[in-house]
Formats: structure tokens, C-alpha cells, sequence
């Protein structure tokens, strides 16, 4: 079974509430009825207005960051139960830039993940590896280690999870993976999911990131193992998005 495309977008710490009006109004003239699945992660201070603009469209809401706990003594952080509150259908877990600048481990990764199934949120789950560990040769052994931490999520089907292979390389520099490092990658993550759930790898979405665009989208979403994409940059500007979203049908 091929799953639906997914296309997030991730606007990472960027929006206003003049700014946000304008994109997802335009994103919500031009999507129609997409042939994928469409997401927006956005700012959490922006959570109700965004629940607002897109209730009863086909583009859903999306978080950037869960918090593993489930309440109380943890200043910053929102838990599941806040992102249900305001409709939010998906988190990102394990951003590299949270891994990078929040010290984020694969337990912690772990964590959030079975804080977003435990409460119905899937959770986006990113793997990829930095250009020193690519350079090493080191790319399989560090996305099957940090895929590894959330499959043994306990208690938790891993056919609810969202994988996204987000080279940290690729991310924002506009050095876009080829759809063959990407497909090569993407084969071994399948393969990874294969071994731990047989019944449910083929259904479960493993996105692309890292300078994704309008220029580059189709040809890594002709791959076979690539069902979709999660979009920084490009997912800040309605027509970019949008055309993703059509190479995605
Ligand atoms: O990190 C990303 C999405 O989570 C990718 O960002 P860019 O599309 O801006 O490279």
C-alpha cells in the first residue's frame, strides 16, 4: 500500500499576525482539493489564530515541538494536551535545529514521541545526518540509530508514527539531497521499518527535507520511498507551497 503524500510545512520562527493572515489565505484560495495531505507546523503563539483560518480546509495544523511531560513545572514548554486544544493534528519531534540548540537526545526524542501518540498527535519524526558524519561515511548508522529510539517506543504502534530524513546539510543551505541520496537513504529507513513492524512499513510516511522547492520537488517526490515533503524556507511563500503541494498529487 502506497500512503497519501504529506506535505508540511515547517515555518520554523518565522510569522507575524499580519503575515500569517496573508499566507494562509492565499494558500487556502489556491490548494482546492489537494491530491496529498497538507500541513502548516507553525509558532505556537500563533496556534488559535491558525486553528481559526484553516478550520474546515484541508490544510491542518501542525506544531513544532511537544513537550515529553504531561503538565506542570516545566517553564516554556506545551504539553499534548495543549496542542489538542487548539485542533493540532501533528508535531515535529527531534528537529535537527532542537537537537543542535536544545541538546535534544534520541531518549528525549523518544519521549516526545510517545507524549504526541499517547495523546493522538502524530508525531513528525526527524533523522539526519550532519556533512561531517556524511563525509565519514556515517550516514545509515546515524539515521538507523535515531529511527532505532522511536520504534521501541513501548506501548505504541510505529504505523501512527511520520518519518522525516532532513540531512542537516541540506537544511537551508539551498544544497538540495539528489533524488538518488535521498531515495538511497529513504530505502534504508523502509528497510529499517520493514525489520521492526513488517505489516505496517509500506503505510508509513517517510518525508523529505532540506531545500525542498518548487524547482526540485517533483523529481524527489517521483521517488519511490520519498511520500512527501517537510518545507522550511519555501513553505513562507503561498505559490512556492502551493506548487509542491501539486507535484505532490
Ligand atoms: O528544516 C527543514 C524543514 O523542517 C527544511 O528547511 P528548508 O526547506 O528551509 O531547507
Amino acid at each position: 500500500m502506497t500512503p497519501r503524500k504529506l506535505i508540511a510545512g515547517n515555518w520554523k520562527m518565522n510569522g507575524s499576525l499580519s503575515a500569517n493572515d496573508a499566507l494562509l489565505k492565499a494558500l487556502l484560495q489556491g490548494v482546492g482539493t489537494p491530491g496529498c495531505d497538507v500541513a502548516v507546523c507553525v509558532p505556537a503563539p500563533y496556534f488559535a489564530q491558525v486553528q481559526s483560518l484553516v478550520a474546515g480546509s484541508p490544510v491542518a495544523l501542525g506544531a513544532q515541538d511537544i513537550s515529553a511531560q504531561p503538565q506542570g513545572a516545566f517553564t516554556g514548554e506545551q504539553s499534548a494536551a495543549m496542542l489538542k486544544d487548539f485542533g493540532v493534528r501533528y508535531a515535529i519531534v527531534g528537529h535537527s535545529e532542537r537537537r543542535q540548540y536544545h541538546g535534544e537526545t534520541d531518549d528525549v526524542v523518544a519521549a516526545k514521541t510517545a507524549a504526541a501518540l499517547a495523546n493522538g498527535i502524530t508525531p513528525i519524526v526527524c533523522v539526519g545526518e550532519t556533512l561531517a558524519e556524511r563525509e565519514a561515511g556515517r550516514t545509515e548508522e546515524v539515521v538507523k540509530r535515531q529511527l532505532a529510539a522511536v520504534i521501541h517506543v513501548n506501548g505504541h504502534c510505529i504505523s501512527e508514527i511520520v518519518v522525516a530524513y532532513e540531512p542537516v546539510w541540506a537544511i537551508g543551505t539551498g544544497k538540495t539531497a539528489t533524488p538518488e541520496q535521498a531515495q538511497g537513504v529513504h530505502a534504508v529507513l523502509r528497510a529499517q521499518l520493514h525489520h521492526a513492524a513488517s505489516e505496517h512499513a509500506a503505510g508509513i510516511r517517510i518525508l523529505y527535507g532540506g531545500s525542498m522547492n518548487a524547482a526540485n520537488a517533483a523529481e524527489l517526490l517521483a521517488q519511490p520511498d520519498i511520500d512527501g515533503g517537510l518545507i522550511g524556507g519555501a513553505s513562507l511563500k503561498a505559490p512556492d507551497f502551493l506548487h509542491i503541494i501539486a507535484a505532490a498529487r
